[in-house]
C-alpha cells in the first residue's frame, strides 16, 4: 500500500504545460527520487506537493487524507514537511534556538517568549535531540548563519523534522556542497528511512542512487518512466537524456 498517491496531476503557466498528468507513489519506508533535466518540472512538482502552487487537475494524498485542498500549513500538519534549502533557517539566532522555535510551532503554543520557551525542559530537550539526529549537537550555540554551507543543511533538515513528518521532502539537500559534506547528508538521510518516507529531488547522481529504493523520472513535465534503481540505471532513455547519447527531445 503507498503512503502518499499523487494523480494526474497537472499545472500549467499560460501555454506551458509544466506538470503533465503526473503521477507517482511512495510506499511507507521508501526512499523516492525524483530526478529530470534542467527545466523537467520537478520544482513546479515539488511546489505543487508542497501547497505552494495550486494544481490545474489532479489529487495529492497523505495517509488517506487528500492534502489537494489544503494550506501549506495543514498539509504539514497532515504529516507532509518540505524542506526549503536553507530560507527556513533564521541566520541571526543559534542552532539552538532556530530548533527551539521549530519544535514550539510544532507544540501549538506561542511563539512569542523565547526565555520562557529556555525554561521549559521538554522543549529544550526535543530540540536537543534534533541537532543530535542530524550532527549538530556541538554547534547548539553557533549562529545558524555563520555555519558552513552543508551544516546550515544539515539544520534545515532538523527543522523540518520538527513536524514529525511522515513524508519529508527534500529539495535538493545536496546542492552546493562539496564531496565531504554530500557524504555526510547521504548518511544523514539514510538514517531518517527508519522513521519516514523520504522524496528526494537531487541532481546528485551518486546520492540518488546510493539512497533510492525507487526512481522517478520527469522530462518535459512528464513521467519519462519509474522503477528501481537497475531498471532506471539501464533505461536507454534515461541514459539518452543524463548521458547525451542523443538528443533530450529524441529521448522522449
Ligand atoms: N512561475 C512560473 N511561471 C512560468 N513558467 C514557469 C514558472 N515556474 C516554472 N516555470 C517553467 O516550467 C518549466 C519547469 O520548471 P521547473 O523549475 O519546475 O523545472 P526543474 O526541473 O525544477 O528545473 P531545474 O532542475 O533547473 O530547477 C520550465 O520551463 C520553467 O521555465
Amino acid at each position: 500500500m503507498s503512503l502518499f498517491v499523487v494523480q494526474g496531476l497537472v499545472k500549467r503557466f499560460g501555454a506551458l504545460l509544466a506538470t503533465n498528468h503526473v503521477s507517482l507513489e511512495v510506499r511507507p519506508g521508501e526512499i523516492h527520487a525524483l530526478i529530470g533535466p534542467n527545466g523537467a518540472g520537478k520544482s513546479t512538482l515539488v511546489n505543487l506537493i508542497s501547497g505552494l502552487h495550486a494544481p490545474d487537475a489532479g489529487r495529492i494524498e497523505l495517509d488517506g487524507t487528500d492534502l489537494t485542498p489544503l494550506p501549506m500549513d495543514a498539509r504539514i500538519r497532515a504529516g507532509l514537511s518540505r524542506c526549503f534549502q536553507i530560507t527556513s533557517i533564521f541566520p541571526k539566532a543559534t542552532v539552538l534556538d532556530n530548533l527551539l522555535l521549530a519544535v514550539q510551532a510544532q507544540s501549538g503554543s506561542s511563539l512569542r517568549f523565547l526565555a520562557d520557551r529556555r525554561r521549559d525542559l521538554a522543549l529544550a530537550e526535543a530540540a536537543r535531540a534534533l541537532a543530535a539526529r542530524v550532527g549538530l549537537a556541538h554547534a547548539l550555540q553557533r549562529i545558524a548563519g555563520t555555519l558552513p554551507h552543508g551544516a546550515q543543511r544539515q539544520l534545515d533538515v532538523a527543522l523540518a523534522l520538527a513536524a514529525r513528518p511522515k513524508l519529508l521532502l527534500l529539495d535538493e539537500p545536496m546542492a552546493g556542497m562539496g564531496p565531504e559534506d554530500s557524504e555526510r547528508m547521504t548518511e544523514l538521510i539514510h538514517t531518517l528511512r527508519q522513521d519516514m518516507a523520504i522524496l528526494l529531488i537531487e541532481h546528485d547522481m551518486k546520492a540518488v542512487f546510493a539512497l533510492a529504493d525507487r526512481i522517478t523520472v520527469l522530462v518535459y513535465g512528464q513521467v519519462l518512466v519509474s522503477g528501481d534503481v537497475e531498471t532506471i540505471r539501464n533505461h536507454p532513455q534515461v541514459q539518452a537524456v543524463y548521458l547525451g547519447t542523443e538528443t533530450t527531445e529524441a529521448a522522449v
